[in-house]
Formats: structure tokens, sequence, C-alpha cells
């Protein structure tokens, strides 16, 4: 009997030996036959920097930009274009365009996640949304109290959806909320330019359908998105105190009786009024109270899908422990997010839709396989190439390997203003890490193309992208001196192209006063890939037989160029060794 009891003792212990070695023998990546190891791999993403009609609405055509035209002479051996949009990034369709999340989550997890856009419509569709924890939690408020939607009114695919809202809106009636409160945040960067009018009269006219199925449902306050609420990675809290004090505490220097009034009279005011930057404003009552405060006993959902301009409103609500600005008033609320925001703080811990699980990125096996790697950008796309490329999970995979350098972003204004951005202080301490010896890896992203491209000023958007190449350049030049390799890409269009065109000319469209009509949004654009340095071997080029390749193929391809053979699941390399 004891026998028996001791040989399972045993076989369970050896049973478990061998899978930890096995766990083990997961993480490490067999080295490459070709591609030797110990060469520094600098990658460089420019956000926002597509490939599109040269004419003089692409600011990166009209831009002098030596050393990324000089890279595209490479072609095709050295350089391509691949996809950074649609299926290829894991959005729904390929009529949506490329972001920011999809294009770092792709890029750094080395496959196609469905992505959150994705994982919603298919809650919604199945109703299976309605029946999860993170409704449950909510819905338990429905009787006594009002149930307030925050987030982003647009139909750009790129934080959320209208039509998800709407679906939304419509479930959690038949799901018993009586009370509903909408807090807006107006678009004109995922979408033209005041079209907030348009999904304001959309909103109030399926607002007055709920009402006439007896839910008091209205809208409670509103403001810009760039200067209400969605700020991201802690670059300025005061973004996010103003929505709260109109969204929870219902105060903001304007008051009206309805969004189209605010929106009306915000622009008659100032002629510089414009979607992204609309400034606070409450809706309230004929004896001017405030329609929809929340308080104690409501129910909040953030009805964005994408996460990194819902974290810091997300830690403003959950976070008991919280300082970054005076609350005033913390109301006891059921709060839950579309998505859970972030994997690694559980942030919020209760959401709607479970987030695509992104797990073995290949930041993840590098730092297991002993790589050093070092990641930079200036705070606002600073999440990008650490949160975002690690598959939405905040923090270090291993302190001893990996540096992570966040140069902070100017401040409280358009980057119209201050167009060059950060790209040369990035540049300068990619160059130190590169030239330090210390790093594996050295990986940044240059914001200028996109983040100057939202601002749809064609003249100052040029002026960014010849900062970002002057980044390259910088990054090129170490790259060289320490007999480096470099990659430089993008994760989706922007710059690329600064008007609304006609899809079948290409030409320009007009609005109804003849002007020519702005576009802020990114694209559906291909971007590009450009490889090389001195530490590429020779007869390395681009595979041929890859021709629909998207960002994904990015993670493997950079494994290879370390010196390693990429997971078997990760989609394919994009480079070989011609014989
Ligand atoms: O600014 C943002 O939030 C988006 C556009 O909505 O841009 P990006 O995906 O490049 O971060
Ligand atoms: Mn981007
Ligand atoms: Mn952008």
């Amino acid at each position: 009997m004891a026998s028996i009891w001791l040989t399972k003792l045993l076989g369970s212990c050896f049973r478990r030996a061998d899978d930890v070695e096995e766990k083990k023998h997961d993480w490490l990546l067999p080295a490459h036959t070709k591609f030797p190891k110990g060469r520094t791999l600098a990658i460089v993403v420019l956000d926002g920097w597509g490939e599109q009609i040269p004419d003089q609405y692409n600011a990166i055509h009209v831009a002098n930009t030596p050393t990324m035209d000089a890279l595209k002479k490479g072609a095709p051996e050295h350089w391509r274009l691949i996809r950074a949009h649609g299926q290829a990034v894991g959005l729904p369709t390929d009529e949506d365009m490329g972001n920011s999340e999809v294009g770092h989550n792709a890029l750094g997890a080395g496959r196609i996640f469905e992505q959150g856009a994705k994982l919603v419509d298919s809650a919604l569709s199945t109703g299976k949304l309605f029946h999860g924890n993170g409704f449950r939690y909510i819905q338990e408020c429905f009787a006594k109290g009002t149930l307030h939607f925050i987030g982003l009114l647009s139909d750009g695919g790129v934080h959320s959806r209208y039509d998800q809202l709407q679906a939304l809106m419509k479930g959690c009636a038949a799901n018993g909320a009586r009370r509903i409160r909408l807090h807006v945040l107006t678009d004109g960067r995922d979408v033209l330019d005041e079209t907030s009018f348009k999904f304001v009269e959309q909103l109030e006219s399926d607002l007055r359908e709920l009402r006439k199925h007896g839910v008091d449902a209205l809208i409670a306050s509103g403001g810009g998105r760039m200067y209400v609420t969605m700020d991201r990675y802690e670059n300025d809290w005061n973004v996010v105190k103003r929505g709260w004090d109109a969204q929870v505490l219902g105060e903001a220097p304007h008051k009206f009786k309805s969004a189209l009034e605010a929106l009306t009279s915000l622009k008659a005011e100032n002629p510089k009024f414009n979607d992204q930057y609309c400034p606070p404003f409450v809706i309230v009552d004929h004896g001017g109270k405030a329609v929809g405060p929340i308080l104690d006993g409501d129910a909040v959902v953030t009805f964005n899908f994408r996460a990194d301009r819902m974290i810091m409103l997300a830690k403003a609500l959950e976070y008991a422990d919280f300082n970054k600005f005076d609350r005033v008033r913390v109301p006891r609320i059921h709060y839950a997010g579309m998505l859970q925001y972030d994997g690694e703080l559980k942030l919020p811990g209760k959401y709607l839709v479970s987030p695509p699980e992104i797990e073995r990125t290949s930041g993840e096996y590098l730092a297991k396989n002993g790589l050093r790697t070092f990641a930079c950008s200036e705070t606002v796309k600073f999440g990008h190439v650490t949160f975002f490329w690690n598959g939405n999970r905040s923090g270090l995979f291993n302190d001893k390997l990996e540096t992570y350098v966040e140069i902070q972003s100017d401040q409280g204004i358009t980057f119209n203003e201050k167009p060059g951005m950060k790209a040369l202080e990035i540049g300068r301490k990619a160059q130190d890490a590169i030239l330090s010896g210390k790093y594996d890896q050295v990986r940044v992203n240059l914001p200028n193309g996109d983040m100057v491209g939202h601002t749809g000023d064609m003249k100052a958007t040029v002026f960014g992208c010849e900062a970002a190449d002057k980044a390259v350049k910088m990054i090129l030049d170490a790259v060289k001196k320490v007999g480096g390799i470099y990659l430089v890409t993008a994760d989706h269009g922007n710059a690329e192209d600064m008007v609304k065109r006609n899809p079948k000319t290409g030409q320009p469209l007009l609005d109804k006063d003849g002007n020519i009509q702005i576009l802020t949004s990114h694209t559906c654009a291909p971007v590009p890939i450009a490889i090389g340095g001195p530490g590429l071997i020779p007869k390395v080029r681009f595979r041929t037989d890859l021709p629909h390749a998207g960002l994904a193929n990015v993670a493997a391809t950079m494994m290879n160029l370390l010196g390693f053979e990429a997971p078997a699941d990760y989609e394919p390399s994009l480079v070989e060794v011609a014989n």
C-alpha cells in the first residue's frame, strides 16, 4: 500500500518536473540557422506614416524626408509595403482604418487577434453581453439608480462606434434600465470635424425613441475628446478633471438646455471651435439644475472599447486611493468598462466584454530569452511601444533586462503649435541606448506624422514629418556605428493624406462652402517597412511570397534579425536569406 502511494507521489513529482521543463522549453526560442545573434536591432515605428498618392495633399511627399526616401530606394529587397488596417490587424472589416492600439498590438504580438471592436460586435449580436457578470453588476442599479454612459460619440471605429452604443442603450432598456444619462465626447479626429452635430441629432432621436418607451433618457454633459476626459498615459490630468466635474459633479463653465444648443452656441462664440477641443458643458433643466450628475447608487459604463484613453477615467472612477486631482465627491457606483482596459492592473474590475487575450508577445519572449530591451517615446505615444506593444499590459516583463523611457510631451497645446514634438529627443535617447551596447533591441515610436496629422494642419504636418525623418537618421547613424540592424516601419496611415478624397477619382472633396474637406483621421493606406544596417548579413531580402503581409508579420521578422526562430504560431517572417 505504502509503496503504491509512494510510487504515485513520486510519479506526480516527476510529472510536475516534466511540466515545468516543458513550460521553460516553450519560451526558449531556437537559434536561427542563418541569422546570427548579437547584433543590436533598432526598431522605429513612425506613427501615422502611410503610403499614398504623391500629391500636394500628401504631407510626407511634400516634406523633405531624405532618410526615408533613401530607404525606399532599397525596394523590393529591403523596402516594401505591408497592411496596417482592417482584418490584417483584427478589425471587423477592411473598411476599418488602422489605429495605434491594433497596430502596435499586431507589431508586438506577431499574430492577429480579434480586436475590441469585433469582440463587442459579436457580444452584442449574440446577446452574450447582456448575460455576463459585468452586465449583471450594472443591472443591480437599474431599479433605483441612473445608468450613465460615458464615451466617444463617433462611428470612427477606433475608440467606439455609435451603432454599438445604440445597441447597448436598447439592450439596457430592455433589461430594466429606467433612467439613462449620456455623457458624450465629441470626436473630429477619427471622423470629419463638426460631425458632432450629426451624431448629437442622431442620439437625440434615439433617446426620444427610448422616452416613448418609458425610459427617462437624456444627454447630461459633453465636451471634446482632446480637452475633456480622453487624455492618455497621464499626460495631463486636467483633461480628466474637466470631464469629472461635468459628468460626476454636474459642473462646467457652460450650461445649456440641450447638447445641440451647446454645440451651436459654442461654435458661434468661437471661430476656432472644433469637435476635438469643444469645451465641457452640462445640460440643465428649466430651473438651472444639472440633469444627470453621477450619484450614489448609479451605474456607469464607459462605452469605448479602446483602452488608452479610458484608463485615466477608469482610475478616477474606480480607485479609492486617488490623488491626481480633487474629485470633491466620489459617488458609490457600479462601474463597468466596455472592455477591461489594462490586463495587468485588472482595470476596471468589471467589464461587459472580455478583451482579446493577447499573450506570448514578442517582448515577453525576448525577456524570457535573456535579451535586453530599451523602449522609448514621448508621453502621448509612450504606452504605444510599451503597453500596446506588450498586449495591453502595463509594466515590465523583467526589470533587469528592460528599460522603458518616457519623455514628457508638451501639455495643453495642439501639436501643430510645436510640430517637431520630441522627435529629436527620442532620437537622442535611442542613439545613446544603441551606442551604450547595453541593449539587444532598441524600440521607439516617433509621433509626428500622426499627432500633427490629426490637427489637419498641412504646413505643420510637413514640418513634423521632417522632424521625424531627422530622428530616423540619428538612429540609423547610431546603428551604423555599432554594426547593428534597423527595421523602420509605421503603425497606420495618417500624414500621407490630409484631405477627404473622392474614392473613384482620388480628387479632394469639397464641403458645401466649396472648401476642401480636411482629413484629420487615420487612413486605410499600407505602410512601409525597411530593413538594413551593417549588421544585416549578405543576401537577406524580403520574401516575395507574402504579398498580403501586414503588421503582424513584423514580430517574427524581428526575431529572425535577432538570430532566433519565431514561435510556430506567429505570422511568418518577412525575410529570407537568398541562396
Ligand atoms: O489619438 C488617438 O486616440 C487615435 C485616434 O483616435 O490615434 P492613434 O491610434 O494613432 O493613437
Ligand atoms: Mn498610431
Ligand atoms: Mn492617431
